[in-house]
């Protein structure tokens, strides 16, 4: 039996064991075993945790805003320095590859360092008054104490795509990750103490996400919110930050659509849907989530498809070799069973994947096949309900106007998928794709100077890039006049 880690809260500087006294059992996903154990902390450790960062912030804020971009800049080299170690307890913690899990340790410091080039780029406004003798200021200033609130697929880079521009904006931070990978993010308490930044700056809590959630996001010290997570939670926050007029900003679900016209180029189609599914278990908000193939090229499209698909290895993450590893608890394990129960029920066909892979390897773990359905209509459940899985309905259409009108029928607005290379259509597409990402002629991956952006039931306030860092700052307006 592998050692069982004991975790604290990282609060002010220290780690802390719960007065709770109860403990959360982090399990693998690939063994089912217990791999480590963490706090389930309290609505009084959530408070003191705010409290600390609250007066952290007081001090934090003074500093030149390039000072606390070169802690960001050392967190990040400890990150990379720590890469190995950190890759693999994401393995362990949340079964991605451990090749994807490199790359998001990677992603994580990309994250921070981004962050901390803006930091001589906090600009305001200097605007001519009405009145003679008088100026105009408009100064970007600090909110103050930021809570920020991580789901499960990404739980590392999701934790440095929020601190960074947070810390360098002049906040300190109060991290809730979720209760099912806490495990690497729990780490930067470690690695912030050891590049010197001050107690109280970063505070990482962990236990349930109502209770420690609800304790934080309640709290009228939290000066916002910034969550990533499904839908049902996103809007329970908003509901409970409205008490105090807290700025949220929401990174939720997602249905992306994937329309494949008849120009596209077919083979670059494939692998790009291919990848846009499958990877990290089908668990990435901009996944592929419903593909639409136009009718005169879907046999041979699908032919190439299918065959690709059922060439995907599944298997031990740590492997190199292996494609696609499990899904990350018992729970979404039965939901992907779900969704094919119900598909098959309402006429879909099955055209490979399904069930748990067989052979004793996939005894222990939560283990579901590739899974494509056909035969699909756009009424089905499939087509409407996030899967968050490596399941794909897989959908024909005959006419542009047809599939636009596929595609925004949905309640999510995140990304979009579309291959074609007639500029006309890609930009009919641009104006009427009702989402606030769309990829043309490539699978999903955003950049940090780009825009995460979820129209509809996918959040709101986006994150990253220019507009995102504008999140974590607040304006206030000075009217100076001076005397002749
Ligand atoms: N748009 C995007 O960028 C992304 C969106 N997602 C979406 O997230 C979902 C999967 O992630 P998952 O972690 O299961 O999402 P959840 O919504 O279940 O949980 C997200 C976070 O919210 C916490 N939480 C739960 N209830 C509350 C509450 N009342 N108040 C405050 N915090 C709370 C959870 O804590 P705990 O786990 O401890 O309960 C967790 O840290 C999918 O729907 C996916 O689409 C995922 C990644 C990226
Ligand atoms: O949140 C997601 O699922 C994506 O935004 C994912 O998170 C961090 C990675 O950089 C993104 O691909």
């Amino acid at each position: 039996m592998a050692e069982i880690k004991e975790y604290k809260l990282f609060i002010n500087g220290e780690w802390r064991t719960s007065t709770s006294g109860e403990t959360i059992d982090i399990v693998s996903p690939s063994t089912e075993e217990i791999v480590a154990r963490i706090q389930n902390g309290t609505a009084e450790e959530a408070l003191e945790a705010l409290e600390a960062a609250d007066k952290a912030q007081k001090e934090w804020k003074k500093l030149p805003a390039r000072t606390r971009g070169e802690y960001l800049y050392k967190l990040a080299d400890e990150i990379d320095a720590n890469a190995d170690y950190l890759a693999k307890l994401l393995v362990k913690e949340q079964g991605k590859l451990l090749k994807v899990a490199r790359m998001e340790v990677a992603v994580t410091g990309s994250f921070i360092r981004y962050a901390a080039e803006g930091a001589r780029r906090i600009e305001g406004d200097i605007i001519p008054s009405d009145n003679p003798n008088e100026q105009i200021w408009i100064q970007k200033v600090p909110r103050g104490v930021v809570v920020a609130i991580t789901a499960w697929n990404f739980p590392l880079a999701l934790a440095g795509r929020k601190l960074g521009p947070a810390l360098v904006a002049g906040n300190t931070i109060v991290i809730k990750p979720t209760s099912e990978t806490p495990l690497a993010t729990l780490e930067l308490g470690n690695l912030a103490n050891k590049v010197g930044i001050p107690a109280g700056v970063i505070n990482i809590l962990t236990g349930p996400g109502r209770a420690m959630g609800n304790a934080l996001v309640e709290s009228p010290l939290c000066k916002m919110v910034t969550m990533t997570g499904s839908t049902p939670v996103g809007q329970q926050i908003a509901r409970n930050a409205a008490q105090n007029l807290t700025h949220v900003q929401l990174e939720l679900g997602g249905k992306a659509p994937f329309i494949v016209f008849e120009d596209a180029d077919i083979d670059d189609a494939v692998d790009a849907a291919l990848h846009s599914r499958f990877d990290n278990c089908g668990q990435v908000c901009t996944c592929n989530e419903r593909m639409y193939v136009h009718e005169n090229i879907y046999d041979v499209f699908m032919e190439k498809f299918i065959t690709k698909t059922k060439a995907l290895k599944v298997g031990d993450p740590m492997l190199d070799d292996i494609d696609m590893g499990p899904k990350v608890n018992a729970a979404e394990l039965k939901h992907m069973e779900h969704l094919v129960e119900v598909s098959l029920k309402e006429g879909a066909t099955l055209a490979t994947g399904g069930k748990r892979p067989e052979g004793a390897q996939f005894e222990k773990g939560y283990w579901f096949e590739p899974t494509v359905l056909t035969d699909v209509t756009q009424d089905m459940t499939i087509v409407h309900e996030e899967s968050f899985g490596p399941i794909l309905p897989v959908l024909k259409f005959k006419t542009f106007d047809e599939v636009i009108g596929y595609a925004n029928d949905c309640e999510y607005g995140l990304a979009a998928m579309v291959f074609t290379n007639d500029m006309n259509t890609i930009m009919k597409c641009n104006d009427e794709l009702e989402y606030g990402e769309i990829y043309v002629n490539r699978g999903h991956g955003e950049q940090h100077q780009g825009f995460h952006n979820g129209y509809k039931l996918s959040g709101s306030g986006g994150e990253d890039g220019k507009y995102g860092f504008e999140q974590y700052m607040e304006k206030k307006t000075f009217y100076v006049r001076h005397k002749v």
